[in-house]
């Protein structure tokens, strides 16, 4: 018997279930556990801008650390980028659309906006980048789960919304999406798109049943993308998108560094594709330094945040 432990969240629940069948096809009894994180509990009152690291990890953990569970299945990007030693990420799934999505009833693409538009997104590292492409709009902050944001939306609370094109995909949202935006000009977040698997690093048993579903190219682009996130100092309050994907026998990273009103610093790095884990930290950490030199810094230290 294998259990799972998820967030009670749409989302959680189909990825927790799809990690859930995948085991099933090979033979282990399944359960599912619902656990609530103080995360949950504190969007249920009111969003916490003043969220702290891993507040939707720390039930999880200390349910695995007790042994009621197994495994969790979360959305990487949501992930703190440095795990306690008792945890390790047994998989890393083949990664989905790592795009981000935009959702519109009346409008088929973010430069058929009107100016003027209210495009909802509470993300800053999504709202900053856009502002630099189109700063004609009006961008407004945008909460809640995807059918609550599709609702608000269809209410006419914004002519247009900007989400993660998994989230949407994984719900059977895909209907939705109007424009799937290119990685160059809207940078996803590290690891959007991917799922992480976490269990006891001490339980060889679960690690190795988990061993099938790992995908060494999504493993090595997310280990990049999370040392360049950690090099910066990120967490997901910070407007920083990166992202990278094997091109023939390169990886290839690019990433940016957003601030408002508008300005930002984008660079990129990239390395040969026969590789192992720690060229991959390297790699992202290479991307680091070169945002930094092309000035990142400074919007780092004008945000607070300090890499
Ligand atoms: N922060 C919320 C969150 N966490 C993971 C996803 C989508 C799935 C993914 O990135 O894997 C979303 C929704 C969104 O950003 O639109």
């Amino acid at each position: 018997m294998i259990r799972i432990g998820s967030r009670g969240s749409q989302l959680a629940l189909w990825q927790s279930n799809h990690i859930a069948a995948a085991l099933r096809a090979n033979g282990h009894h399944v359960e599912i556990e619902i656990i609530r994180t103080t995360g949950d509990r504190l969007q249920e009152v009111t969003f916490a801008e003043v969220g702290t690291k891993g507040m939707f990890t720390k039930e999880i953990e200390e349910a695995l650390i007790a042994e009621r569970i197994d495994l969790a299945v979360h959305s990487l990007k949501d992930l703190p980028t440095e795990l306690a030693p008792e945890f390790t990420l047994a998989a890393l799934p083949e990664r989905a659309d790592p795009r981000d999505a935009f959702v519109s009833v009346d409008f088929h693409s973010f430069f058929d906006l009107p100016a003027g538009a209210k495009v909802g997104s509470s993300s800053p590292r999504r709202q900053t980048q856009l502002r630099t492409l189109r700063h004609d709009l009006e961008y407004i902050e945008f909460r809640g789960n995807v059918d609550t944001r599709l609702r608000k939306l269809q209410e006419g609370q914004a002519q247009a919304i900007i989400l993660a094109a998994s989230g949407l995909d994984r719900l059977g949202r895909t209907e939705w999406i109007r424009q799937r935006f290119d990685p160059e000009q809207l940078c996803p977040a590290p690891g959007q798109g991917a799922l992480a698997i976490e269990c006891r690093a001490a339980d060889a048993a679960t690690h190795q049943a988990l061993a099938f579903l790992d995908h060494p190219d999504t493993r090595f682009a997310v280990t990049a993308e999370r040392a360049a996130l950690n090099a910066l100092g990120g967490g997901c309050q910070v407007p920083i998108g990166v992202y990278c994907r094997r091109e023939g026998d390169t990886f290839r990273i690019h990433g940016v560094v957003a601030s408002n009103p508008g300005s930002s610093r984008g660079g990129e790095a990239h390395i040969s594709a026969s590789t192992t884990g720690s060229q991959a930290e390297e790699l992202g950490r290479t991307l680091a330094a070169v945002l930094l030199r092309n000035g990142a810094e400074s919007i780092l230290f004008a945000n607070q945040y300090k890499p």
